[in-house]
Protein backbone atom coordinates (compact mmCIF):
# COMPACT_ATOMS: atom_id res chain seq x y z
CA UNK A 1 0.00 0.00 0.00
CA UNK A 2 1.06 3.42 -0.40
CA UNK A 3 1.30 5.97 2.60
CA UNK A 4 -2.32 7.58 1.37
CA UNK A 5 -3.95 4.26 0.80
CA UNK A 6 -2.76 2.84 4.11
CA UNK A 7 -4.14 5.75 6.29
CA UNK A 8 -7.36 4.79 4.87
CA UNK A 9 -9.68 3.13 7.06
CA UNK A 10 -11.57 0.10 6.10
CA UNK A 11 -14.38 -0.12 7.76
CA UNK A 12 -17.49 2.17 8.20
CA UNK A 13 -20.06 2.55 10.49
CA UNK A 14 -23.59 3.27 10.14
CA UNK A 15 -25.88 4.15 13.39
CA UNK A 16 -29.61 2.50 12.55
CA UNK A 17 -32.37 3.19 14.70
CA UNK A 18 -35.31 1.33 14.04
CA UNK A 19 -38.87 2.68 14.85
CA UNK A 20 -40.83 2.48 17.82
CA UNK A 21 -42.33 -0.84 18.25
CA UNK A 22 -46.35 -1.35 18.94
CA UNK A 23 -45.54 -2.63 22.68
CA UNK A 24 -43.36 0.34 22.89
CA UNK A 25 -45.95 2.97 21.78
CA UNK A 26 -48.37 1.23 23.96
CA UNK A 27 -46.11 1.72 26.65
CA UNK A 28 -45.35 5.73 26.00
CA UNK A 29 -42.11 5.33 25.17
CA UNK A 30 -40.35 7.86 23.03
CA UNK A 31 -37.33 8.48 20.89
CA UNK A 32 -34.68 10.14 22.86
CA UNK A 33 -32.57 10.80 19.65
CA UNK A 34 -32.87 13.93 17.46
CA UNK A 35 -31.14 13.28 14.10
CA UNK A 36 -29.61 16.04 12.04
CA UNK A 37 -30.72 16.18 8.39
CA UNK A 38 -28.42 16.17 6.27
CA UNK A 39 -25.48 14.77 8.51
CA UNK A 40 -24.48 11.48 9.75
CA UNK A 41 -24.64 12.82 13.37
CA UNK A 42 -27.33 11.77 16.18
CA UNK A 43 -27.87 14.20 19.29
CA UNK A 44 -28.47 12.11 22.12
CA UNK A 45 -30.64 13.97 24.63
CA UNK A 46 -29.98 17.48 24.30
CA UNK A 47 -26.45 17.93 24.50
CA UNK A 48 -24.46 14.74 23.28
CA UNK A 49 -24.02 14.49 19.49
CA UNK A 50 -22.07 11.44 17.86
CA UNK A 51 -20.97 11.09 14.37
CA UNK A 52 -20.76 8.03 12.20
CA UNK A 53 -19.93 7.63 8.53
CA UNK A 54 -24.19 7.29 7.63
CA UNK A 55 -27.22 7.82 10.60
CA UNK A 56 -30.54 5.65 9.13
CA UNK A 57 -33.25 7.82 11.17
CA UNK A 58 -36.16 5.34 11.99
CA UNK A 59 -38.10 6.45 8.45
CA UNK A 60 -34.91 5.14 6.30
CA UNK A 61 -35.92 1.55 4.29
CA UNK A 62 -34.34 -1.39 4.12
CA UNK A 63 -33.61 -0.64 0.45
CA UNK A 64 -31.62 2.76 1.50
CA UNK A 65 -29.63 0.68 4.34
CA UNK A 66 -28.39 -2.28 1.52
CA UNK A 67 -27.71 0.13 -0.97
CA UNK A 68 -25.38 2.17 1.69
CA UNK A 69 -23.90 -0.55 3.48
CA UNK A 70 -22.92 -3.00 0.18
CA UNK A 71 -22.75 -0.86 -2.65
CA UNK A 72 -19.81 -2.20 -3.60
CA UNK A 73 -20.62 -5.97 -3.32
CA UNK A 74 -18.45 -6.86 -6.23
CA UNK A 75 -15.35 -4.47 -6.54
CA UNK A 76 -13.10 -7.41 -5.21
CA UNK A 77 -12.94 -6.87 -2.03
CA UNK A 78 -13.64 -9.23 1.06
CA UNK A 79 -16.34 -7.68 2.76
CA UNK A 80 -18.17 -8.24 5.62
CA UNK A 81 -21.40 -6.53 6.99
CA UNK A 82 -21.15 -6.61 11.03
CA UNK A 83 -24.90 -5.91 13.26
CA UNK A 84 -24.08 -4.99 16.50
CA UNK A 85 -26.53 -3.53 18.82
CA UNK A 86 -28.57 -4.53 22.44
CA UNK A 87 -31.24 -7.37 22.07
CA UNK A 88 -34.63 -6.27 20.12
CA UNK A 89 -32.65 -3.23 18.34
CA UNK A 90 -33.00 -4.45 15.12
CA UNK A 91 -29.98 -6.76 13.63
CA UNK A 92 -32.06 -9.80 12.65
CA UNK A 93 -34.56 -7.65 10.74
CA UNK A 94 -31.32 -5.19 8.98
CA UNK A 95 -29.74 -8.64 8.24
CA UNK A 96 -32.96 -10.48 6.84
CA UNK A 97 -32.54 -12.67 9.27
CA UNK A 98 -36.46 -13.66 9.28
CA UNK A 99 -36.75 -13.87 5.48
CA UNK A 100 -38.92 -16.23 4.09
CA UNK A 101 -39.85 -16.98 0.48
CA UNK A 102 -43.45 -15.30 0.97
CA UNK A 103 -41.57 -11.87 1.50
CA UNK A 104 -39.73 -11.80 -1.86
CA UNK A 105 -39.81 -8.63 -3.48
CA UNK A 106 -41.53 -7.05 -0.26
CA UNK A 107 -39.60 -3.54 1.27
CA UNK A 108 -39.32 -5.08 4.08
CA UNK A 109 -36.24 -7.30 3.00
CA UNK A 110 -33.03 -6.99 4.65
CA UNK A 111 -29.36 -7.37 3.84
CA UNK A 112 -28.71 -10.67 3.86
CA UNK A 113 -31.66 -11.90 0.64
CA UNK A 114 -30.93 -8.90 -0.79
CA UNK A 115 -27.41 -9.66 -1.34
CA UNK A 116 -27.98 -13.02 -2.71
CA UNK A 117 -30.35 -11.37 -5.38
CA UNK A 118 -27.38 -9.00 -6.45
CA UNK A 119 -24.91 -11.63 -6.62
CA UNK A 120 -27.59 -14.02 -9.02
CA UNK A 121 -27.93 -10.84 -11.00
CA UNK A 122 -24.66 -9.78 -11.62
CA UNK A 123 -23.74 -13.10 -12.32
CA UNK A 124 -26.52 -13.23 -14.88
CA UNK A 125 -25.33 -9.96 -16.62
CA UNK A 126 -21.42 -10.54 -16.57
CA UNK A 127 -21.55 -13.50 -18.93
CA UNK A 128 -17.90 -13.31 -20.41
CA UNK A 129 -16.94 -14.54 -16.65
CA UNK A 130 -17.58 -18.00 -14.67
CA UNK A 131 -18.58 -17.56 -11.23
CA UNK A 132 -17.45 -20.16 -8.50
CA UNK A 133 -20.32 -19.38 -5.55
CA UNK A 134 -20.10 -21.08 -2.24
CA UNK A 135 -22.10 -20.42 1.14
CA UNK A 136 -21.61 -21.84 4.10
CA UNK A 137 -23.17 -20.63 7.74
CA UNK A 138 -21.80 -20.23 10.82
CA UNK A 139 -22.55 -19.41 14.48
CA UNK A 140 -19.96 -17.73 17.18
CA UNK A 141 -22.02 -18.47 20.60
CA UNK A 142 -20.35 -18.83 23.77
CA UNK A 143 -16.62 -18.81 22.08
CA UNK A 144 -17.99 -21.89 20.35
CA UNK A 145 -17.89 -21.88 16.28
CA UNK A 146 -21.16 -24.04 15.47
CA UNK A 147 -22.17 -25.23 11.48
CA UNK A 148 -25.50 -23.94 11.07
CA UNK A 149 -25.92 -25.59 7.68
CA UNK A 150 -24.68 -29.12 9.26
CA UNK A 151 -27.75 -31.46 9.57
CA UNK A 152 -26.33 -33.89 12.24
CA UNK A 153 -28.15 -33.46 15.20
CA UNK A 154 -24.90 -32.59 17.43
CA UNK A 155 -23.40 -29.97 15.89
CA UNK A 156 -19.57 -30.31 16.88
CA UNK A 157 -18.20 -27.26 17.99
CA UNK A 158 -15.16 -26.01 14.65
CA UNK A 159 -11.43 -25.04 15.19
CA UNK A 160 -10.51 -21.77 13.38
CA UNK A 161 -6.90 -22.17 12.31
CA UNK A 162 -4.36 -20.08 10.14
CA UNK A 163 -3.47 -21.58 7.13
CA UNK A 164 0.04 -19.50 5.88
CA UNK A 165 -1.46 -19.27 2.18
CA UNK A 166 -5.07 -19.41 1.98
CA UNK A 167 -5.69 -17.12 5.76
CA UNK A 168 -8.07 -17.62 8.50
CA UNK A 169 -10.33 -21.16 7.95
CA UNK A 170 -12.47 -22.72 9.78
CA UNK A 171 -11.77 -26.45 9.74
CA UNK A 172 -14.06 -29.16 9.38
CA UNK A 173 -17.32 -26.90 7.95
CA UNK A 174 -18.80 -29.03 6.16
CA UNK A 175 -21.86 -27.08 4.15
CA UNK A 176 -19.88 -25.13 1.78
CA UNK A 177 -22.40 -25.68 -1.21
CA UNK A 178 -21.18 -24.35 -4.93
CA UNK A 179 -25.21 -23.13 -5.98
CA UNK A 180 -27.57 -21.87 -7.99
CA UNK A 181 -30.05 -18.99 -7.40
CA UNK A 182 -33.27 -21.23 -7.29
CA UNK A 183 -31.31 -23.27 -4.36
CA UNK A 184 -30.31 -20.36 -2.18
CA UNK A 185 -34.00 -19.94 -0.70
CA UNK A 186 -34.20 -23.35 1.06
CA UNK A 187 -30.89 -22.16 2.38
CA UNK A 188 -32.23 -18.59 3.74
CA UNK A 189 -34.91 -20.98 4.92
CA UNK A 190 -32.89 -23.25 6.77
CA UNK A 191 -30.43 -19.97 7.76
CA UNK A 192 -33.97 -18.50 9.37
CA UNK A 193 -34.55 -21.23 11.21
CA UNK A 194 -31.32 -21.88 12.69
CA UNK A 195 -31.15 -18.38 13.85
CA UNK A 196 -34.51 -18.32 15.98
N1 LIG B 1 -36.23 -0.77 10.82
C1 LIG B 1 -37.26 -1.40 11.38
N2 LIG B 1 -38.52 -1.11 10.99
C2 LIG B 1 -39.59 -1.73 11.54
N3 LIG B 1 -39.50 -2.66 12.52
C3 LIG B 1 -38.27 -2.97 12.95
C4 LIG B 1 -37.09 -2.38 12.42
N4 LIG B 1 -36.01 -2.89 13.05
C5 LIG B 1 -36.51 -3.77 13.93
N5 LIG B 1 -37.85 -3.82 13.87
C6 LIG B 1 -38.71 -4.66 14.73
O1 LIG B 1 -38.20 -4.56 16.06
C7 LIG B 1 -38.26 -5.82 16.72
C8 LIG B 1 -36.88 -6.22 17.24
O2 LIG B 1 -36.00 -6.36 16.13
P1 LIG B 1 -34.99 -7.60 15.96
O3 LIG B 1 -35.65 -8.89 16.30
O4 LIG B 1 -34.41 -7.48 14.58
O5 LIG B 1 -33.90 -7.25 17.07
P2 LIG B 1 -32.49 -7.99 17.37
O6 LIG B 1 -31.48 -6.91 17.53
O7 LIG B 1 -32.20 -9.03 16.34
O8 LIG B 1 -32.80 -8.66 18.78
P3 LIG B 1 -32.07 -9.92 19.51
O9 LIG B 1 -30.65 -9.51 19.77
O10 LIG B 1 -32.87 -10.06 20.78
O11 LIG B 1 -32.20 -11.10 18.58
C9 LIG B 1 -38.86 -6.80 15.72
O12 LIG B 1 -40.25 -6.89 15.96
C10 LIG B 1 -38.61 -6.13 14.37
O13 LIG B 1 -39.57 -6.51 13.39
Amino acid sequence: LEDEDAKVIPVRVALRSRPLVPKEINEGCQCCLTFVPGEPQVIVGTEKAFTYDYVFDPTVEQEEVFKTAVSSLLSGYHATVLAYGQTGSGKTYSMGGTYTAAQEGDPSVGVIPRVIRKIFEEKENATECEFCLAVSYLEIYNEEILDLLSTSKDKPALSIREDPKDGIKVSGVASSFTIVRVLVWPYMKLFCRSWA
